[in-house]
């Protein structure tokens, strides 16, 4: 279990980020994490894969401290990590970032299953390069595969997986999820604004103004959601689509 402890982030210029963040993301499970467009979930994920070093409070992985500890340190102990925009790497093709998550040589049945499961045909991507001759959608769909052929995964957080994939992908993803999150001794956090994916969810975490606003069991959490969501809706927006 991955828990973070009264976690903040200031940057140097002054602004705070996140503030006393407490949470516990635990093994065979799934957690969302939702809320509002700049309200701190990018930076909290990235605070949990290394990328940004907390300037309070701290962050343990099965009762070991692993504040200190940078990316590629966490990432040799499972923590994973797609990203929100994912990265492009000039000169490396699909099949040499499947393998650098494996930590092996893979042949073209494993690599077969992980693009299949975000719906890309193996013998059409594994020899190309991850460069900017990626559409958008592809470039996010590799870098979940990445996520799904990491070897000895204990976290895998997905960042926005939604943004960009197509609906027939984002069904399988959806298999996906539900999948991973049986995974025994395996942590899965996915930052997400989509209903599907909340209605997955183990549990839901709502940050705004890089703060934890109210964590629990979906089934709690959702339908309060959902009913914020419907009372916030703009009721003259509302008479005008009604009055067509
Ligand atoms: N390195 C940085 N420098 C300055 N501001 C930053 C930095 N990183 C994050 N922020 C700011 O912190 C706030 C939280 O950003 P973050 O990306 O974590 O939000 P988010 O909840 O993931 O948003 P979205 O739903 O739009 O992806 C935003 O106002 C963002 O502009």
């Amino acid at each position: 279990m991955l828990v973070l402890d009264k976690i903040g982030w200031q940057l140097p210029e002054g602004d705070e980020i996140l503030k006393n963040i407490t949470l516990e993301v635990p093994d065979g499970k799934m957690t969302v994490v939702t809320g509002p467009n700049g309200g701190g979930k990018t930076s909290l994920a990235k605070i949990i894969a290394g990328l940004a070093m907390p300037t309070e409070g701290r962050l343990c992985l099965d009762g070991e401290d692993i504040t200190s500890w940078d990316m590629t340190e966490r990432a040799r102990h499972g923590i994973s990590y797609a990203f929100q925009q994912p990265v492009r790497f000039k000169g490396l093709t699909v099949r040499d970032l499947l393998e650098i998550a494996a930590e092996e040589k893979l042949g073209m049945e494993r690599i077969c299953r992980y693009l299949g499961e975000v719906g890309l045909c193996a013998e059409e991507y594994v020899d190309r390069v991850v460069d900017a001759s990626l559409s958008g959608g592809e470039g996010k769909r590799i870098e979940i595969a990445t996520v799904l052929a990491r070897k000895n995964a204990r976290i895998r957080v997905f960042d926005e997986p939604e943004a960009g994939i197509d609906l027939w992908s984002f069904t399988n993803l959806i298999e996906v999820f539900q999948r991973l999150k049986q995974q025994k001794g395996e942590a899965l956090l996915v930052i997400s604004h989509q209903e599907r994916i909340l209605e997955i969810a183990d549990r839901i975490v709502v940050i705004a103004g890089g703060k934890v606003r109210t964590a629990g069991d979906r089934e709690i959490i959702l339908p309060r959601l959902l009913a914020e969501e419907k009372a916030s809706r703009c009721p003259q927006k509302q008479e005008r689509s009604c009055a067509k």
